[in-house]
């Protein structure tokens, strides 16, 4: 195993990565969700609203485990330099100069191992993002994926937008459809979420989110974007274990809540999506001129990226004094305006990996989700971002044990732990106000569904009743 230090790359795939965050308005903090008796009109078939007070604002290396790996010595960022020449035009920020970790493809439980996962925890700790090396498969699947996606994005609008389900929130978002913090993003997405035939038990109970990803017709389209986001699910997973072992906790502490185990459910709730960025000053005219993505965190546990050789990520470093707790109250629009963001240049055969939500809350903030946003350029940009999330139906209770910072105070006992579907199904709600999905969600009362046992706990299935309810 080896922990490469790279200043340079391929000209291929960079990495960049989407994960939406929090974007904007209406919804509502996990925490407030309360109860709901049987999921039609309840008091609690509409969302909490939100008070958004933060808004203005395999060909892999051999695994050698004899030979102990080197430890990253670059510093992260470049304070001196307040330019790059791939940085989008108008932005202020330091570069970021990340060391490449190399992944083994199986992690055993041996010192240098253990070694590369604590030399992980430090550099999310240091630099809320890690950049790992592509494998020649991923390099392959992710050269694939991207042709794909621009395959996609050429087509007329009407075929795009005819790529809509009601029932998830798979498929096409046009260009100012996404809103973070009350400003529409000119992303142009393609979002591939858990795919669900219309005649699963859980679409046909009417499940919040949960339905089939409207792919387009033909093109092949399904196909090599499945094969890059399965392998990068492999991916998740050994990146999961080594935050376990990074952290001191034993096998399967984090990745119980994701399910995976065989042994509990389908596994996480994993996603991926495409997003196309157009030039700057070419947008469609609506809200903010030249926003790409406002500044948000992402969701789940860890979000995995590729970028193009064009640039356009920006990152917030850890730190003390910018705490905040997405699933509580909105993080979107944090410090948009403000210094100290730092600039993700492209590198070539590489995934970009930063932290989400959840793997906030379940470490206690010992790690950190990590700020973003995206900048729109002087050429069209393309990237893809995995999420490896938890199950849907996880109600995550913070970690002990390892690193993992005690609670002084106590609080843990009254903590009553957050429903991960309920956290996405917000972010969602709030960053797609005007999609069908949402508007039908709520009109149908749906959203209460989300306080049912059968959703909150991992594996279960519906009742016969909830399904003759909904249908
Ligand atoms: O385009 C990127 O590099 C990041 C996109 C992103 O943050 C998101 O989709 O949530
Ligand atoms: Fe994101």
């Amino acid at each position: 195993m080896k922990i490469s230090v790279r200043t340079t790359g391929l000209p291929l795939c960079r990495a960049a990565l989407p994960g939406r965050a929090v974007r904007t308005m209406a919804t509502a903090a996990v925490a407030a969700a309360t109860h709901v008796s049987s999921g039609s009109s309840s008091p609690m078939s509409m969302p909490p609203r939100l008070f958004n007070v933060r808004a203005a604002q395999n060909a892999r290396l051999p695994v050698q485990p004899a030979s102990p790996p080197r430890q990253p010595t670059t510093t992260t960022t470049t304070p001196q330099s307040q330019t790059h020449p791939l940085m989008p035009p108008g932005y202020i920020a330091t570069t970021a100069t990340l060391p490449t970790f190399t992944i083994p493809s199986v992690i055993l439980p041996t010192p240098s191992h253990h070694l590369l996962a604590k030399s992980i925890i430090s550099a999310f700790r240091r630099d809320g993002i890690i950049q790992i090396a592509q494998s020649p498969l991923q390099q392959r699947l992710c050269k694939e994926a991207m042709a794909a996606s621009k395959k996609f994005f050429a087509l007329p609008p009407e075929k795009k937008a005819a790529c809509v389900d009601e029932r998830s929130y798979g498929g096409y978002i046009a260009s100012g459809e996404e809103v973070t913090d009350g400003i529409a993003d000119y992303s142009e997405i393609f979002t591939i979420t858990r795919d669900f035939a219309k005649t699963d038990s859980r679409v046909k109970a009417g499940w919040p989110c949960h339905g089939p990803v409207p792919w387009p017709e033909n093109g092949g389209m399904r196909e090599t974007m499945m094969r890059y986001k399965t392998e990068l699910g492999e991916e998740g997973k050994r990146l999961v274990r080594l935050v376990e072992m990074g952290l001191g906790l034993e096998e399967g502490e984090l990745g119980r809540w994701i399910g995976d185990d065989g042994k509990q459910g389908e596994g996480g709730w994993h996603h991926a999506r495409v997003l196309r960025f157009p030039p700057r000053n070419k947008t469609n005219g609506k809200g903010k001129e030249g926003r790409g993505i406002g500044s948000h965190t992402d969701y789940g546990l860890l979000v995995i990226s590729a970028q193009d050789e064009v640039g356009g990520l920006f990152i917030r470093r850890p730190s003390r004094e910018e705490r905040f707790a997405n699933w509580e109250e909105s993080a979107a629009g944090l410090r948009e305006e403000e210094e100290g963001w730092v600039f993700v240049p492209p590198v070539g055969g590489t995934h970009t990996v930063i932290l989400g939500d959840m793997m906030q809350y379940l470490t206690r903030n010992y790690l950190t989700a990590t700020p973003h946003k995206v900048g729109l350029n002087t050429r069209e940009r393309f990237a893809f971002a995995y999420f490896h999330e938890p199950s849907f139906q996880a109600v995550l209770k913070p970690l002990n044990g390892g690193v993992i910072p005690t609670d002084l105070d106590d609080s843990r006992k009254k903590d009553k732990g957050v429903h991960y579907g309920t956290h996405f199904t917000n972010m969602f709600i709030r960053n797609y106000p005007e999609r069908i999905t949402t508007k039908r969600l709520l009109a149908e009362g749906r959203y209460g569904l989300l306080e049912r046992p059968e959703l909150r706990t991992i594996g279960a299935v519906p009742t016969t009743t909830t399904v003759e309810k909904s249908v």
